[in-house]
């Protein structure tokens, strides 16, 4: 029997001033089904979702529900009409409570007169979170949960409300290996009590197991729908981007021994959430860092950029703080910039981000809007900010070599901005996470700290940045690279180090043997 169109658009179009962001979309979303919405990085699968979910206004063209015309005139009006998202950046508001998060924009439902009926708001928040199973104090500030825990207290917030049509917009890439799990199970719960699912995500294995159809979407134009027994990774991909993907995706190599010196140290270190952590990392090595939620991985990658205070040991670096104006003026700039540590350096003991960056230790972190970009600022400042001593000639900084540089990194990372003067707010999701990775590979930091830095970036851009750290090692860089992608990390690390409840449990060399079965034994 044929499944039941819940929503369709037709001849969809948004226009952000002279960005054609969607053009003429057609498409249907059906009771009792998952549809994957899949496209390169800025091809509008966004702002589709945010037009039908009331966030973003039709330019023109219209939407269906039912068969009725429907013009969500905001979030709220959406849900009304049984319409909830999540949404691929951070949806939650600091400083206020986790209760008030749940119920953002609703607290009206519990208002009597003029009282809020707080005690009443608490309860059922706690009911909403039971559904992700986050068993948290929700009269705290939402700014003690971490990064994933905000997203399950958004997916919370969206299936309180019953939804008939749930749209994830990118969110599994922020969700660990449980959460992941966890998602796919509410989706396929929705499904079988015939509600619809829109899921847009960029990995293409995930979409093909989950999904019953797919919409192919490239530079805002629809380009082709899947049923599931059409489903062929290849011909996906191809509609994707428009021609044949090349190139291996991951390193093919099993060569996983390293120059043996140290560049950067963990000792006996303790903090919140990590107990006792001892890590080397050698110069030209990838090092991998893997666990769930809660592992204290992402921690860790905080730790050792100076982010988090020691509650014991210390994180070492050896390396050189870089010269001062006038040394680089008395023309020693070479001989102590180079970041080319010497093992009989005397190691620099990092204490908080101003060494770390002296250092030349770059992080790209899981939260990138709330941690790595300035968000209203533009792609070139975004790009330049920590380069800016590499761009420093004895004390000048020319508009021309900011240009220079952020031009290098927009072409090589395929940045999708209508200028460099765009702000980043601006950009699609995948775009803004090329910026946070761009604006620290090419700033010459020699150690890099990766946490999850291809989070929501489309199949071809991934290949790129993965022969980019590759190339990266072979240039002597040492890399931390935080993931919760198994896949990634098996592909990319010569030695991985699992972590379980703040300590690491398991280390791993390179070698074909390793496979994902193998990872998460140790991680549960
Ligand atoms: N508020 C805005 N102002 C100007 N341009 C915008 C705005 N929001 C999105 N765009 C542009 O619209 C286009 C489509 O963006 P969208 O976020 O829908 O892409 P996407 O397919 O979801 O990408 P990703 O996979 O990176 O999340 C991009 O070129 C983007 O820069």
């Amino acid at each position: 029997m044929d499944k039941e169109v819940f929503l369709e658009t037709v001849n969809l179009t948004k226009k952000f001033d002279e960005v054609l962001a969607v053009d003429k979309v057609n498409m249907q979303v059906k009771l009792g089904e998952i549809k994957g919405l899949i496209g390169e990085n800025g091809s509008g699968k966004s702002t589709i979702s945010a037009m039908i979910s009331g966030l973003h206004r039709i330019t023109s063209g219209d939407i269906y529900i039912n068969k009725k015309k429907y013009t969500p005139k905001n979030p709220l009006d959406a849900r009304e009409k049984k319409i909830s998202m999540i949404v691929q950046e951070t949806g939650t508001i600091n400083n206020l409570s986790i209760a008030e998060n749940v119920f953002l924009g609703d607290e009206v439902r519990f208002k009597k007169n003029t009282f809020v009926n707080r005690k009443k708001m608490m309860v059922e928040a706690k009911k909403a979170l039971e559904a992700v199973e986050l068993d948290v104090d929700v009269t705290k500030s939402i700014n003690t949960l971490n990064f994933e825990q905000r997203k399950l207290v958004e997916i919370a917030r969206a299936l309180y409300y019953n939804p008939t049509l749930f749209i994830v917009d990118e969110t599994t890439t922020a969700l660990s290996h449980e959460g992941r799990v966890l998602i796919h199970r509410i989706m396929r719960r929705l499904k079988s009590e015939n509600k619809a699912v829109l899921f847009i995500s960029h990995d293409l294995s995930e979409l093909m197991e989950i999904c019953d159809s797919l919409t192919v979407l490239r530079d805002g134009n629809f380009i082709r729908d899947f049923e599931k027994e059409q489903f062929d990774e290849n011909e996906i991909k191809q509609e994707m981007v428009g021609r044949e993907l090349e190139g291996d995706f991951y390193r093919s190599d099993y060569d996983g021994t390293s120059t043996g010196q140290v560049v950067f140290q963990a000792k006996n270190v303790s903090a919140q959430g990590l107990k006792n952590i001892n890590l080397e990392l050698h110069k030209g090595e990838i090092l991998g860092i893997g666990g769930l939620s809660g592992s204290g991985m992402h921690e860790l990658g905080k730790v050792m950029y100076g982010n988090i205070r020691l509650s014991a040991g210390e994180v070492l670096v050896y390396g050189h703080e870089t010269p001062s104006f006038f040394q680089k003026l008395w023309k020693q700039k070479d001989k102590q910039n180079t970041g080319n540590m010497s093992p009989e350096a005397k190691p620099i003991r990092l204490t908080n981000i101003k060494t770390a960056i002296a250092n030349k230790v770059g992080y790209v972190s899981k939260d990138r809007d709330q941690e790595t970009l300035i968000l209203e600022a533009s792609v070139k400042d975004n790009l330049t900010l920590s380069a800016l001593d590499k761009l420093d000639s004895y004390g000048l900084i020319t508009q021309k070599a900011e240009k220079r540089f952020a031009q290098e990194q927009i072409d090589s990372l395929l940045i999708k901005c209508s200028s460099m003067n765009q702000t980043v707010r601006e950009l699609s999701g995948g775009n803004k996470q090329k910026i946070s990775f761009g604006k620290w590979i090419g700033n010459d930091s020699k150690i890099l700290i990766l946490d999850s830095p291809t989070r929501g970036v489309d199949v071809g851009v991934k290949t790129k940045m993965y022969q980019l750290l590759y190339d990266l090692k072979q240039q002597g860089y040492s890399i931390l690279l935080i993931s919760e992608e198994l896949q990634e990390l098996i592909g990319m690390s010569d030695r991985i180090l699992l972590m379980k409840d703040g300590a690491i449990t398991k280390e791993f060399h390179r070698s074909e043997k390793v496979d994902e079965k193998t990872l998460i034994q140790y991680m549960i």
